[in-house]
């Protein structure tokens, strides 16, 4: 035995007996490895390995720790013999063998040491394949839910990459423009033409014409490759627009120029110098063999030429045979078709050249004098991808149009005539069409083109193609300058047609002027919003208050009114007054003129030859009517002939009763407005005093429609209108010039007045109450004993308040202009309302 085989054994354990010679070595290592092989073979028989995927990992991880446990339970055996058969039943079960179970098969003396030894080392791999198992099988199941994370996460970030990729190559622009420009050839050298094309590598987006020796005319193109730029590097910026048609979308590449330029050369390339159709399947290769896992893609490659606006399929499947007719149609789903358009599948790389030299050679080639193998025919290479997302079935197909179109030169400078005369029209009028889809295109109505180019087909998938790389060819000399100016021109029109209201190649300090602007105007519209709004709640509150304040009015106007009433009713009802003056009820002795027209005394008789008897006939109307006034200037003035004068102004409030005022504030729903006056005893001294308590309602409508706030309460304390000495006779029209003169000359004091007269319920009650001799002792005695009585215990005075509204001045002017001997006193001032008390107008009181 070679001394590396014998390594392979595994050492036996401590005590175990060995065997001596080589042979049985030999023996017992071959019945060992045919044991090991038996045990390996009935562990992949046992159904136990077939159940694996059926076993929880929560549970198998119990279970191998109940096998671990019951291995410790066990109590070792001590016979061998009873070890071996623990050890088979232990296979036999499928169960893990306890360690010390198979240490026992190695003790003591066992007739047959190999069989023992064997067992042990069946034991221990046996049991090393179940704990790997039991591990593998744990971290399956552990991992199975990060896996099914993990693949739902990738597709939602591919799905993710795929939006952002393709919203990356929408702002790029849907249309963009590169132009390349071929080196010098050795013809053009050698004619000593010079290169009109200039160029600065840092500036890979523009360059220059040089017109004249002196001028130059700039182009900016989305890329400009010089001479020098290799096919690959024009492919690194065509590669990120290839990769959306693998997310569904239809795109076009062509190239355009004149005979000579370069354009088969860029799209086809050569060999050595791959263009960019065969990089392009590259790369679609490439990308799907790197999607495999979430993709499936199938590539189909078409190949047709437009010659003299005929189709013609490059890829025929019997080249012998004449070709077909081809024409474009629009399917039943609205996308553009080529029924009977070979489609050569293809699934690698490697038959792709092949492919597309074929089509190449099958090309209408003829030979003008501007270029030998200038083509006369539109080259169109169709890439149809067939997408399926392996994890939920989402199907795409699209189509990526390889175009390279025949040259651009025009007629006259070719001298043809005959068939290629015929041949350069064709393709100028295709050409000519070709801008005319394209502005189309980009005025965001591409189906305005459909059907009116069958002679260019791929025009009519313009409306399908979510975004065209157009490549610009030109050349370096001077000898083609002219057609160089016409290409760059026309490339412009596309790359400016494309621009109009995009997104890209905008003035960066033109595009931040405009933004400015956009966010002013926005703040403007806000601001005017925000004043609109304004104004709607304006006008809201405007109608509210309106309303309010007609609802007031409306309260205003029917309150006058009913106190007119009240007052033509407590007129006439003063025509009885001599018997008992009737109140008028209570729900009617809101008003404060209710209350104070229901103690009006019986119309006095005219007394003196003053004869101002009539001024207190009863009115009819409110006092200051021109009408009552007029009747107050004859009679009044004569009844107060005692003075001459005549009287200050129209009255507006008499209060005529004597009133015993409570101190007690009015009860909820009482008159608003109320005036009193009570004769009350004087205070100490021989005069008899009265105190006229006048109380003011909060509000005092001063003239219609406009409301005076005063205060609440107010009291104001008057000399009484009795003699001097202490007679209170009755007075006419002459008493009053007696009143008017000193007894109010002097402002009153203003005080709270305190009623020491019981409560009566009504001022009649009251009134009965101050004419009788008791009610004149009690005012006796409290007035300090010493002060007179009025006479008859009768208390007469006479007043006349006057609610003046408006300036004091102004009021006071007024009054003087009409009574300069005989200003007005003043009793009270509110805010800049006056009572006023004169003596034009005087009505007794009993
Ligand atoms: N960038 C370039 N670098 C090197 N050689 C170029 C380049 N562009 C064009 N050529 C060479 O110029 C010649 C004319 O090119 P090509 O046939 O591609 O022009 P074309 O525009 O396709 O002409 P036509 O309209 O007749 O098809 C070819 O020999 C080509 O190898």
């Amino acid at each position: 035995m070679a001394a590396d085989e014998a390594s392979l054994l595994p050492p036996p354990p401590p005590g175990s007996p060995r065997p001596e010679t080589r042979e049985g070595f030999d023996d017992r290592r071959d019945q060992t490895s045919q044991a090991l092989q038996v045990a390996e073979d009935s562990a992949a028989a046992v159904p136990f390995f077939e159940e694996e995927t059926s076993v929880d990992p929560a549970v198998s991880e119990e279970s191998n720790g109940d096998l671990l446990q019951d291995v410790d339970e066990k109590p070792a055996l001590p016979r061998e013999q009873d070890s071996i058969s623990a050890v088979i039943q232990a296979l036999e079960e499928d169960s893990f063998i306890p360690p010390d179970v198979l240490d026992a098969t190695l003790k003591g003396s066992d007739p047959a040491p190999d069989l023992s030894f064997s067992l042990h080392l069946l034991g221990t791999k046996y049991n090393d394949l179940v704990k790997r198992w039991l591990e593998k099988k744990s971290l399956e199941e552990s991992a199975a839910p990060k896996h099914e994370t993990l693949t739902r996460k990738y597709a939602e970030l591919w799905a993710e990459r795929k939006r952002l990729y393709n919203e990356v190559i929408e702002l790029k622009g849907n249309i963009r423009v590169f132009c390349r420009c071929r080196p010098m050839n050795s013809e053009e050298l050698s004619k000593g033409h010079s290169s009109v094309f200039e160029f600065d590598p840092s500036q890979d987006s523009e360059l220059q014409i040089l017109t004249t020796e002196n001028s130059r005319k700039q182009f900016k193109f989305d890329h400009v490759f010089g001479p020098q730029d290799d096919q690959e590097a024009v492919f690194a910026e065509t590669r990120p627009m290839v990769m959306s048609v693998l997310d569904g979308y239809n795109a076009c590449i062509f190239a355009y120029g004149q005979t000579g330029t370069g354009k088969t050369f860029t799209m086809e390339g050569t060999l050595e110098n791959r263009g960019v159709n065969y990089r392009t399947l590259e790369e679609l290769f490439r990308v799907s063999e790197e999607r495999s896992s979430l993709m499936r893609y199938e590539f189909f490659v078409s190949m047709l030429e437009v010659y003299n606006e005929r189709i013609r399929d490059l890829l025929p499947e019997n080249p012998n045979l004449p070709s077909k007719k081809l024409e474009v149609k629009q399917a039943a789903e609205g996308t553009q078709e080529v029924p009977g358009l070979v489609e050569a599948q293809t699934f690698s790389i490697d038959g792709v050249w092949e492919l597309l030299q074929a089509g190449a050679r099958n090309r209408s080639v003829g030979s003008t004098n501007a270029n030998e193998l200038s083509s006369r025919s539109h080259s169109l290479v169709r890439v149809t991808i067939r997408g399926e997302n392996l994890m939920n079935g989402a199907k795409t197909r699209s189509h990526l149009w390889l175009v390279d179109l025949a040259g651009s030169e025009r007629v006259g400078k070719i001298e043809v005539e005959g068939e290629r005369l015929k041949e350069s029209q064709f393709i100028n009028r295709s050409l000519s069409a070709l801008g005319d889809v394209i502005a189309a295109l980009a005025s965001k109505n591409p189906h305005s083109s459909l059907g009116i180019y069958s002679h260019l087909p791929f025009c009519n998938f313009f409306p399908f193609i979510c975004w065209t790389l157009m490549f610009v060819q030109i050349s370096p000399s001077s000898a083609d300058l002219g057609e160089t100016l016409c290409s760059l021109n026309f490339a412009t029109r596309v790359r400016g047609i494309e621009q109009g209201p995009a997104r890209k190649h905008a003035d960066p300090s033109e595009s931040f002027k405009f933004k400015q602007m956009a966010e002013k105007l926005r703040q403007e519209e806000k601001e005017r919003a925000r004043l609109n709004d304004t104004l709607q709640l304006l006008h809201v509150k405007y109608a509210s208050r309106e309303n309010v304040f007609k609802e007031k009015l409306r309260d205003l106007e029917n309150q006058l009114a009913e106190e007119r009433k009240a007052r033509h009713l407590h007129q006439e009802d003063g025509n009885r007054f001599h018997n008992k003056p009737p109140l008028p009820p209570a729900n009617q002795r809101r008003q404060p003129l209710g209350r104070i027209s229901s103690n009006l005394p019986p119309p006095a008789q005219p007394r003196g030859s003053g004869g101002g008897g009539d001024w207190l006939a009863p009115v009819p109307e409110k006092e200051n009517l021109p009408s009552v006034k007029r009747k107050l200037d004859n009679g009044g003035g004569a009844g107060g002939g005692a003075t001459g004068k005549p009287p200050l102004m129209k009255a507006r409030r008499i209060l005529l009763a004597p009133v015993v005022r409570p101190a007690a504030a009015p009860a909820a729903g009482q008159s608003r407005r109320r005036a009193s006056i009570a004769a009350v005893p004087g205070g100490a001294g021989d005069r008899p005093r009265a105190r006229l308590s006048l109380a003011f309602s909060r509000e005092v409508a001063a003239t219609a429609g406009s409301v005076l706030r005063i205060p609440r309460r107010r009291s104001v304390m008057m000399m009484p209108l009795g003699t001097p000495d202490g007679k209170a006779g009755a007075r006419g029209g002459g008493g009053g010039a007696a009143a008017s003169g000193n007894k109010f000359s002097s402002p009153p004091q203003q005080g709270q007045w305190r009623s020491r007269i019981p409560s009566m319920a009504s001022p009649r009650q009251r009134l009965r109450f101050l004419s009788s001799p008791a009610a004149n002792r009690n005012m006796s005695s409290a007035g300090g004993g010493g002060a007179a009585q009025p006479a008859g215990g009768k208390l007469c005075f006479s007043v006349q308040k006057r609610l003046v509204v408006g300036s004091p001045l102004m009021k006071m002017k007024s009054f003087a202009s009409r009574e300069a001997a005989a200003p007005p006193s003043i009793i009270g001032r509110f805010g800049s309302a006056q009572r006023i008390l004169s003596t034009n107008r005087r009505k007794s009181v009993f």
